[in-house]
C-alpha cells in the first residue's frame, strides 16, 4: 500500500493494497477505475474460460545490475492452485510483485485475467487478492478498520469478510483492537482475509502459511481447496513443501531468477524415488558398493539404505541380493520431500524447508 492510499483523505478504489513496505517506484494505476461492486466485463469474460487466467512471457525484472527475474514463462489455467518454489532470492517475490502490478516488468510480458497489471492496475484491483510476504498493517487502526480500508481500496464489496473471520478465528473482540496489538499470527489471519474477502477470482499469496498455528492452517488449506474447486486461480509462493504437496496441483521452480522446471505434484508422486534398507549379516558394516554407490548409500552399522529410481529398482534389488550378505530387505517409496529436494539438489541449491517455518522476515515501521 503506498503511503498515499492510505492517509489521504479518500481512500481511492481500484488499487490492489500491497500492504508492505515500499521498496520500488510503485507501478501507476491506469485512469480507468472499477467502480465497487461493478462487473468488469473484460476480467469477467477471461475469469470464466478462455486463455490463461496468468501468463507470464520471457518475464524479466532487474534492479540495476542485479537481476530479479529473468525471462520467466509461466501459465497458470483457471481453477489450478499454483505453487512458485526456489530458495531464498530465487526471484519469487518479484515475480508476485510484477503479478499484481507493484513492479512494471524491465521486459517480457504479464497478464492476469487477460489485462496487464500495470496498465491495468485499477480495473484489475477488484479481481486480485494479494497477500504480501512482507506485512505492513497500520499499527493505531483496528482490524476491523485495517479490512475495511482494504476493501474500499479493492474497490469490490466484501461478501466473505465475516465468514472469513469467523473461520480463521479472528474474533469479533480481536477485530476492535489495534493491530499493533496483534501477534504476527494474528496479522497474517488479517491479511488472509483481506486478500480473500472480495472473492476475487485470482489470489496471490506469498508464503502464506508464514505464522498460523496447526488448526489455522487446516483451515487455509480447505479454503484453497475450496477456491480451486469454484474455479478460482490461486498463485503462491512457499518454502514449506508438505503445504506445496498438500495444496498445489503444479509448481514451478525458479533460481537465480531462472524457471528451473513446471512440474505437477501428481508427476513427482510417480517419478519419487524407492527406498532400500537392507540388513547384512556378516558383522563387516561399510564397505564399497560398486555400481550401486551411485544410489548414495547411508550406512548405519550392519544396515543400509539407498535411495533407487523407479525404473532401477528390480535391478537393483537383484544385484544387491547376488552380492551382498543379505539378512533382510525392504523397499518402499520414498517421501515426496525427497523428490522436491532433488529438484533442489539437481539445480544446486540449498535446501527448502521440510517442515515449520523460515525465520522471521523483517518487518519495518
Ligand atoms: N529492491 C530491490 N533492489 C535490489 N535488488 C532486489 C530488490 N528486491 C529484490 N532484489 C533482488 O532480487 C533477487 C530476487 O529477490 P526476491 O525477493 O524476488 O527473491 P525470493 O525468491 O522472494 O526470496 P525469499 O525466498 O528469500 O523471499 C534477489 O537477488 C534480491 O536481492
Amino acid at each position: 500500500m503506498s503511503d498515499a492510499s492510505v492517509t489521504g483523505a479518500r481512500p481511492a478504489t481500484g488499487r490492489i493494497p500491497s500492504l508492505e513496505p515500499v521498496r520500488h517506484r510503485r507501478a501507476r494505476p491506469s485512469q480507468e477505475v472499477v467502480m465497487p461492486g461493478s462487473p468488469d466485463p473484460a476480467v469477467d469474460r477471461r475469469g470464466t474460460g478462455g486463455g490463461p487466467v496468468i501468463e507470464l512471457r520471457a518475464l524479466t525484472k532487474r534492479y540495476g545490475s542485479t537481476v530479479g527475474i529473468e525471462q520467466l514463462d509461466v501459465s497458470v489455467e483457471a481453477g489450478e492452485v499454483f505453487g512458485l518454489l526456489g530458495p531464498n532470492g530465487a526471484g519469487k517475490t518479484t515475480t508476485l510483485r510484477c503479478l499484481v502490478g507493484l513492479l512494471g516488468p524491465s521486459d517480457g510480458q504479464v497478464r492476469v485475467l487477460g489485462l496487464d497489471p500495470v496498465a491495468d492496475h485499477g480495473r484489475l484491483a477488484p479481481s486480485i487478492g494479494y497477500l504480501p510476504g512482507e506485512l505492513r498493517l497500520y499499527p493505531e487502526l483496528t482490524g476491523q478498520q485495517t479490512l475495511d480500508l482494504l476493501a474500499a481500496l479493492q474497490g469490490a464489496p466484501v461478501p466473505r469478510q465475516r465468514e472469513l473471520c469467523e473461520r480463521l478465528k479472528l474474533s469479533r473482540a480481536d477485530l476492535a483492537r489495534p493491530v499493533g496489538q496483534y501477534s504476527r499470527g494474528m496479522k497474517q489471519k488479517l491479511g488472509l482475509v483481506q486478500s480473500l474477502q472480495h472473492r476475487p477470482p485470482v489470489v496471490v499469496l506469498d508464503e502464506p502459511s508464514e505464522g498460523l498455528d496447526p488448526l489455522v492452517q487446516e483451515t487455509f488449506y480447505e479454503l484453497l481447496a475450496e477456491e480451486a474447486a469454484a474455479g478460482r486461480t490461486v498463485l503462491l509462493s512457499s518454502h514449506v513443501l508438505p503445504e506445496v504437496q498438500r495444496t498445489c496441483g503444479r509448481v514451478a521452480i525458479v533460481r537465480h531468477g531462472r524457471l528451473v522446471t513446471v512440474r505437477s505434484v501428481a508427476e513427482l508422486r510417480q517419478a519419487r524415488a524407492r527406498r532400500v534398507r537392507l540388513l547384512l549379516d556378516d558383522g563387516r558394516g561399510a564397505r564399497p558398493l560398486g555400481a550401486a554407490e551411485r544410489w548414495s548409500p547411508r550406512w548405519d552399522g550392519p544396515r543400509v539404505e539407498l535411495l533407487v529410481p523407479p525404473d532401477e529398482v528390480v535391478a537393483a534389488v537383484r544385484s544387491l541380493l547376488a552380492e551382498l550378505p543379505v539378512a533382510d530387505l525392504t523397499v518402499e517409496e520414498a517421501g515426496l520431500d525427497e523428490a522436491f529436494l532433488d529438484l533442489y539438489r539437481s539445480v544446486g541449491a540449498e535446501e527448502p524447508s521440510t517442515g515449520g517455518s523460515r525465520p522471521e522476515r523483517e518487518e519495518r515501521p
